[in-house]
């Protein structure tokens, strides 16, 4: 797992060997020991160098280990044994060097890079910090304000950066080994005590507790309950202000409370999931891999309002030519004005040259003759959609992929008005769609494996967290929203008011309520729906008869408020009131408050005291209730999907993992209990009625989240 070698006579070359990133597992850590004594036990050796195979260098401790009980070297007294060596120690960097790798480098004393070697102490984003002594030697070596930065947010930098801030000594562009061999060589002999990072103070920092203070505060703020970023701020105060064995000490306690924390457990299941997603696999029993995805080069988008301008960026940002479809002139010149707009930005940002030749516009849609895969984002209207695919389906090569871009429209209905429906999928983008890391592809029972291999591999260039899942009535994520915003609008109509909701999902982790999130996505798009079910009516009948419908309890306080013309932000009006049309600060309505008040009145209801804990419960259970519908129907493969549609799509807080691996934490019998309570109370909704999944579940002895596929492929057997 290490492997050790003489080259250029006096130096001794240890490789990690643990592929695919070289992670620091038992056996890694056991290799470094065995080899770097043997490297300083070495009298021809003059100097050691550290390098990963395959061009990474290491991507940090092996995460699989934390669940289980470690054994082998800790990586501690590993580390410091490397920097108290008498021999100069460098570490070549290529590819990645991560959490404990990083540490493992900064135990080193120099550290050469690759121009293209990432480098971070990403711990934060799995619930942990920094506690190799990472925490304590990145401030002492590039100063307090740009440790903390590194450390709270997790980000990698590039080598360019991490020369700039001191991390790494020497950047190249060739053979990180051999350049790094080469300055082994030269530095062989000199002293190495200005080269312990753990004996050197923190750098100086005018009124750190100032800075403590705001950085602190600025943490928890965007932390929404995470307790690891707060940890990560303590122990770096430690390293700005105790001498390093004490700081040591308090990385140690700090991260012994992070260790065993629900939310370490839910961070790295999240790490674990978005891989697995990318490991899809159909009913049919059609996989990832034994489908090969057809090559894509040139692409299409078919109707560029708001969705079709993300996409055709989102294309084009991959490197793919676009052909960019609008009919009419005046908004296909809008279109183009906007989405070069949006490729400058991003450019800017990411410091490269905009993809403007990328994209081509075109009023007509005989351009697309000749593209791979076209991704059609017209007005969500079947007939509209209909009739595009029929175009389409004449115009295009053979074999070309058609996408439809829908939230809500049947994916199946449109396959079948093509000649091949085997070649058509859904991909379901959210808004903005250049910026948001979720894409749902959705398959048909004709869809072909190919066709959703296609999709996924183009989601993962574009940088999604891609899905793929069946055809149903909302996908996965809306349609397990349904009950969510169902039970907030029941809880309004029993005494809740839109701003206790709301708190109570924020404080839970969600960035905005469901009310706030109604105003800024616009009240009118649920209405429209509900129109288009029958479900709305006009507004003056009362009591308890008028708020049933289709057999079930129905609240129409979301379809009155868009009568008031209270459509959200847009408005200035909806579930809270605005300063003017499009501003974004949410402030107390007094009318809706006396709406409220009224429509209780009319319709016979008492207000009654709710807390948060019902809000929670009835919110997030129906949702996760219909969780387990989902997986029962098979229409998601697994609970990882729908984690990762709800952490990457919905907002819910990753330090929770997702909806199902919540109710995994809170206990399958616990979630069962509710239901049957909320259900006693509320027979009228159906969404309350626990799913007969999770009953087999519990009834199953509730096994853990990574063993449901089993229960569930088991359970179905039996059936
Ligand atoms: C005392 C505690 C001390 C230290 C704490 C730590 O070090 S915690 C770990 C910190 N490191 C990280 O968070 C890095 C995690 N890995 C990554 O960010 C990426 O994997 C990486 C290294 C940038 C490579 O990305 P790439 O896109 O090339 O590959 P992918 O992410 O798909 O990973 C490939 C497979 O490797 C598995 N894996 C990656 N890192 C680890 C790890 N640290 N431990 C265990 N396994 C790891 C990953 O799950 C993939 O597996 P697969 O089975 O193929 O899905």
């Amino acid at each position: 797992m290490a492997e050790y070698n003489r080259v250029s006579e006096c130096v001794g070359l240890i490789t990690l060997r643990n592929p695919p990133v070289n992670a620091l597992s038992a056996a890694v850590r056991q290799g470094i020991v065995d080899t770097v004594q043997r490297a300083l036990s070495d009298p021809n050796v003059k100097s050691v160098v550290i390098c990963g195979q395959n061009g990474i260098f290491c991507g940090g401790a092996d995460i699989k280990e934390f669940g289980s009980n470690m054994t082998g070297p800790p990586l501690i007294p590993m580390i410091h044994a490397i920097e108290s060596a008498n021999k100069p120690v460098v570490a070549a960097i290529e590819g990645s060097a991560l959490g404990g790798g990083l540490e493992l480098a900064l135990g080193c004393h120099y550290r050469i890079a690759h121009s293209k070697a990432r480098l971070g102490l990403p711990e934060v984003s799995l619930g942990l910090l920094p506690a190799a002594g990472g925490s304590q030697r990145l401030p002492r070596l590039i100063g307090v304000p740009a440790a903390l930065n590194l450390i709270t947010t997790g980000r990698h930098v590039t080598a360019a950066e991490a020369l700039q801030l001191g991390i790494v000594d020497q950047v190249t562009d060739h053979n990180t080994v051999a350049a790094a061999v080469k300055f082994a060589l030269s530095v062989a002999g000199r002293s190495l005590d200005p080269r312990r990072i753990s004996t050197h103070p923190c750098p100086q920092q005018p009124d750190l507790d100032a800075l403590f203070e705001e950085v602190m505060q600025k943490v928890r703020q965007s932390a929404r309950g995470a307790i690891a970023p707060i940890a990560c701020v303590q122990a770096v105060r430690a390293a700005a202000t105790l001498p390093y064995a004490q700081g040591m000490e308090r990385e140690r306690e700090l991260m012994a409370t992070l260790f065993t924390s629900g939310q370490a457990r839910a961070l790295q299941y999240c790490f674990f999931a978005e891989r697995a997603v990318g490991r899809w696999r159909m009913p049919s029993g059609a996989r990832w891999d034994t489908s090969k995805p057809r090559p894509v080069h040139k692409a299409a988008v078919i109707g560029l309002g708001t969705m079709g301008r993300g996409i055709t960026v989102a294309l084009a940002q991959t490197g793919l030519s676009v052909i960019a479809v609008e009919t009419q002139e005046k908004q296909l010149m809008e279109a183009k004005q906007a989405i070069s707009g949006m490729l400058e930005r991003g450019a800017k940002r990411r410091g490269v040259a905009p993809a403007l030749d990328g994209v081509i516009y075109s009023q007509n849609i005989q351009a697309v003759a000749d593209v791979d895969l076209v991704i059609e984002a017209v007005f969500e209207d079947i007939a509209l959609k209909t009739k595009v695919f029929q175009q389409l389906s004449a115009v295009c090569k053979p074999g070309t992929l058609l996408c439809t871009n829908t939230s809500a429209l049947d994916v199946d209905q449109l396959a079948s008005e093509t000649p091949n429906p085997e070649l058509v999928v859904g991909m379901h983008f959210f808004a903005p769609a250049h910026v948001m890391k979720l894409l749902e592809v959705v398959y048909g029972p004709r869809s072909s494996p190919q066709a959703v291999a296609t999709a996924m591999q183009l989601g993962k260039k574009m940088g999604k967290a891609s899905v793929a899942v069946g055809n149903c009535r909302g996908f996965v994520g809306n349609r397990m929203l349904k009950p969510y915003i169902e039970e907030a609008f029941f809880l309004l109509e029993e005494g809740a008011t839109p701003e206790l909701v709301d708190q109570a999902l924020e404080e839970f982790g969600f960035p905005m309520g469901v009310f706030r999130m109604s105003d800024l996505s616009g009240l009118d798009v649920g209405w429209r729906v509900r129109k288009g079910d029958g479900l709305v009516e006009p507004g003056t009948a009362s009591g308890r008869s008028a708020r049933i419908r289709q057999g079930r309890r129905y609240s129409p306080l979301g379809d009155l408020l868009c009568e008031e013309g209270h459509f959200g932000q847009k408005t200035g009006r909806g579930w809270y009131q605005y300063d003017k049309p499009g501003s974004r600060v949410a402030r107390f309505d007094p009318w809706l408050h006396s709406f409220l008040g009224a429509y209780r009145a009319q319709h016979g209801l008492v207000a009654r005291r709710i807390d948060h804990q019902e809000v929670l419960e009835r919110c997030l259970y129906a949702l996760i209730n219909e969780g387990f519908h989902i997986l029962d129907d098979g229409i998601a493969a697994g609970p990882e999907d729908i984690d990762v549609i709800y952490v990457s799509g919905y907002g819910w807080p990753r330090h929770r993992g997702g909806p199902m691996f919540y109710a995994n934490m809170v206990g399958l019998a616990k979630v069962l209990e509710r239901l049957e309570h909320y259900q006693q109370l509320h027979p009228e909704v159906p969404h309350l009625q626990p799913s007969s999944l999770l009953r087999r579940l519990v009834a199953s002895g509730s096994p853990p989240i990574h063993k449901w596929g089993e229960a569930i492929k088991k359970l179905h057997s039996q059936l």
